[in-house]
């Protein structure tokens, strides 16, 4: 098995938990057996913008660090013309795995899951910072509590074939969830990508994490799936939970104006995080 060295530090490779495009992820142990994320992304192919956007998400994480636990802890980093090396905390599971290997939540695993979501997404926009493409699989379980790894702020490298198009700047790529979940805002609205995008994308986060599935995960078409996202006479449906604070942020979040749709101060004030189960 390989070896890793990272300013120095020799880093020996378990397994590789991801890849994407010319990034991989690694599970290493440092010589005291210590456990970290070493994430890889290769620059060979990658054009100068590309290289300033990862440059831009290494500053904001390394930044944002000190201000939440729930930013993925980076440790170090070793950038070169050909390769970037992150050293990072890491996580026992991705929420996107944990989603497909749980059916049914805990109450409260939920609700504090969402504390976590929210409050990591609350720091990212206060500096600034509109994600824009949250989904399951930039939260990481570590222990008990929910971080978030990136800010969608880096470029995808040579972005995958099966991109649909969610606004005229941005692409989306499904592919990055293994099932369709679609939590693509509903574009329709003009204007700049604005922080209620993020709260769109938590909601559907939340719907999974409450009915199993995501709003629109029954219609499989993608392009009536998108026209259905931005169609404002379709209703999304929220069967009846006994949790009545849940329903009413899941109602909140998921619509459709995001001029009408609850902000993230208002979602860490609501009843519904008053942690009694
Ligand atoms: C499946 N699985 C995930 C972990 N833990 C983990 N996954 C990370 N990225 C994963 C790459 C593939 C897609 C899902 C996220 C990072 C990370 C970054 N970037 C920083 N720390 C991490 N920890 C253990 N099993």
């Amino acid at each position: 098995n390989d070896c890793i060295t990272i300013k120095g530090r020799q880093f020996f490779i378990l397994k590789m938990i991801g890849r994407g495009g010319s990034s991989k992820v690694y599970q290493v142990l440092d010589h005291k057996k210590q456990m970290f994320a070493v994430k890889y992304v290769d620059l060979e192919e990658a054009d100068a913008q590309t290289i300033e956007s990862y440059k831009n998400e290494i500053e904001h994480l390394n930044h944002l660090q000190q201000y939440s636990d729930q930013i993925i802890k980076l440790y170090d980093y070793e950038i070169t013309n050909s390769y970037i090396y992150m050293l990072m905390e890491c996580g026992n599971l991705d929420l996107n795995t944990w989603l497909r290997n749980r059916k049914t939540v805990n109450p409260l695993e939920r609700k504090y899951y969402w504390k976590n979501m929210l409050e990591a997404v609350h720091i990212i926009h206060k500096h600034g910072i509109v994600h824009s493409d949250l989904k399951p699989a930039n939260f990481v379980i570590v222990n008990a509590s929910l971080k978030l790894i990136d800010f969608g702020i880096a470029n995808r490298i040579q972005p995958d074939v099966t991109s649909i198009m969610k606004d005229s700047q941005v692409s989306h790529t499904f592919n990055e969830c293994p099932e369709p979940l679609v939590y693509s805002r509903p574009s329709s609205y003009r204007g700049s990508i604005s922080p209620k995008g993020d709260v769109w994308s938590l909601g559907c986060i939340l719907y999974c994490l409450t009915y199993g599935k995501t709003p629109f995960q029954t219609i499989t078409n993608q392009i009536t799936k998108l026209h259905t996202i931005i169609d404002p006479a379709h209703k999304i449906e929220f069967p009846e939970i006994s949790e009545k604070d849940l329903l009413d942020v899941l109602q909140r979040c998921l619509v459709r104006n995001p001029r009408e749709r609850i902000s993230i101060a208002e979602l860490l004030e609501h009843p519904y995080l008053q942690l009694k189960p």
